[in-house]
């Protein structure tokens, strides 16, 4: 029996393992197993917290298909949210090592249980590396650009934001099949590793609007960074101020985009705490 707790953050929901308590063979076979929706807990990822030499902890994150992935954004908030509440840490200001740097997160507001977390994200970047995307044409970034499929035009921007993200902006996010266009883009041959796809809408100045389909999971109800990602390329491009919210279908994230860096702020809820029985243990 494997002890854990499930997560969400604006409906994007996690798994979470203590680490630093029990030891986890197979991490990604695991993350496969507990995240699946029928024959598991059900969720879009997995996380371990693990000993860190250089922060406070450290955060393993596991898409539910098992890949390992740089960093999450609503994965964080419910991290930090989870390793507070077990006395992991105890202060509500802390640091979380991630493959993608050194984050500092703050917990807020839990008197009233809005349970908010703020994260500084650090700063995106725009140069393509060449193991994430393919181009025959020698350009350093990709901003803006036309990208064609299935005869099809969209104007998509590619950036990293922790993990790598294609941001596109759409007239309208309701006539966009997110799941077949989102799906042949997170695997197009000009991504090796494969991407996170955001298409976006834009409301107004302050408010835009982003549905994600999400690489090693699918379309979900929201995604931190990709909503970092669409905040940060609306503004680039004019169309929005520095901060904004984001609309995602899971609630609302607030984007501020700061001299020290990018800030998500969210919510980070409990949903349930539980024992998984593993069906074959020794496979573990
Ligand atoms: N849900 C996340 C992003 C999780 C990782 C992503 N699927 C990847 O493989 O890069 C978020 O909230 O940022």
């Amino acid at each position: 029996m494997l002890y854990f707790e499930k997560y969400h953050g604006t409906g994007n929901d996690f798994i979470i393992f203590n680490g630093i308590e029990n030891k986890y063979n197979n991490k990604m076979e695991l993350a496969q197993k507990v995240c699946h929706r029928n024959f598991g807990i059900g969720a879009d990822g997995m996380m371990i917290v693990e000993k860190s030499e250089v922060a406070h902890v450290k955060m393993d994150f596991y898409n539910s298909d098992g890949s390992l992935a740089p960093m999450c954004g609503n994965g964080i908030r419910c991290f930090a949210k989870y390793v507070f509440d077990n006395k992991i840490v105890d202060s509500t200001d802390f640091k979380v090592e991630t493959l993608a740097g050194i984050m500092k997160v703050k917990l807020t507001h839990l008197e009233n249980k809005a349970n908010s977390v703020s994260i500084n994200m650090g700063k995106p970047y725009f140069n393509l590396e060449p193991q994430d995307v393919i181009l025959d044409v020698d350009i350093k970034e990709y901003i803006n650009q036309i990208f064609t499929v299935e005869n099809q035009n969209f104007n998509m921007s590619i950036l990293t934001m922790g993990t790598l993200h294609a941001v596109i902006i759409v007239e309208n996010l309701e006539q966009i099949d997110i799941g077949h266009y989102g799906k042949l883009i997170e695997t197009h041959s000009m991504f090796p590793k494969r991407i996170n796809v955001n298409f976006t809408e834009i409301l107004d100045k302050e408010n835009i609007k982003v549905k994600t389909y999400e690489r090693g999971v699918g379309k979900t109800l929201s995604c931190g960074t990709g909503s970092a990602a669409a905040a940060i390329i609306t503004s680039l491009l004019g169309h929005t101020t520095r901060n904004v919210n984001v609309q995602v279908p899971g609630g609302t994230l607030t984007i501020e985009q700061k001299q020290k860096g990018i800030y998500m702020t969210g919510p980070a809820q409990l949903i349930c705490r539980g024992e998984y029985n593993h069906p074959h243990p020794n496979q573990l």
